[in-house]
């Protein structure tokens, strides 16, 4: 296991404010049904900063507007969350090169969890290591409750939680306060 050089919450702040992502993690395409995944290639400790799903910071209110015109292939790339009392979104749909945005879900082991990071007023969504990670993992969290249709198609012993198949993709925010689509902010 490699030494900690900085601790993460400053190692997050760091890449985030260079707009950079963190050496030791690659693109790799999975299959098909799956598309692209990230995966690490050096060993992470659990709580490292692994990773920023960068992208647009825009309103609840731009939110709604982007799902009623973008095709179902971007909206997979909208992250809805709170922060302040206020929903926000990080649209991510753009191709821009970054590893956040291609992080895959599972809803259970997941090597990693999101964090909302305030730095200088402004939310981060942040994806820090939940458990140790050998070279070689998939990175992978929990995207929130949304009723994603490929998430039918999954195999369901690794995906716990019981999903309506008939369900269409969400177009708007949830209600529920305690929907998962809303990552805790960082304590
Ligand atoms: C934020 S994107 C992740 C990057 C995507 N794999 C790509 O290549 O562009 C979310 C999409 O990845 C796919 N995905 C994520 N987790 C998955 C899983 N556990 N099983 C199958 N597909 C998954 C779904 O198509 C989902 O809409």
């Amino acid at each position: 296991m490699r030494r900690r050089l900085i601790p993460p919450r400053e190692d997050a702040v760091c890449h985030v404010s260079a707009g950079r992502d963190k050496l030791g993690l690659d693109i790799h395409y999975i299959n098909a049904f799956k598309g692209r995944g990230i995966f690490t290639t050096v060993p992470f400790q659990k709580g490292d900063f692994l990773l920023e799903y960068r992208g647009k910071l825009i309103t609840k209110e731009e939110c709604e507007r982007r799902h009623r015109v973008y095709h179902d292939s971007l909206k997979v790339f909208m992250f809805e969350f709170k922060f302040d009392g206020k929903l926000w979104c990080v649209d991510a749909s753009q191709e821009d090169g970054s590893l956040g945005r291609l992080g895959l879900m599972w809803l259970s082991l997941t090597s990693a969890k999101m964090k909302i990071l305030n730095i200088n007023g402004k939310p981060h969504l942040c994806l820090f290591a939940s458990r140790d990670i050998s070279p070689g993992e998939e990175i992978d969290y929990n995207y929130g409750d949304s009723d994603w249709l490929w998430r039918c198609k999954t195999e369901t012993s690794q995906i716990q939680k019981t999903v309506s198949c008939l369900k269409p993709q969400p177009n708007s925010f949830p209600n529920n306060d305690l929907d998962l689509k809303h990552p805790e902010p960082e304590r």
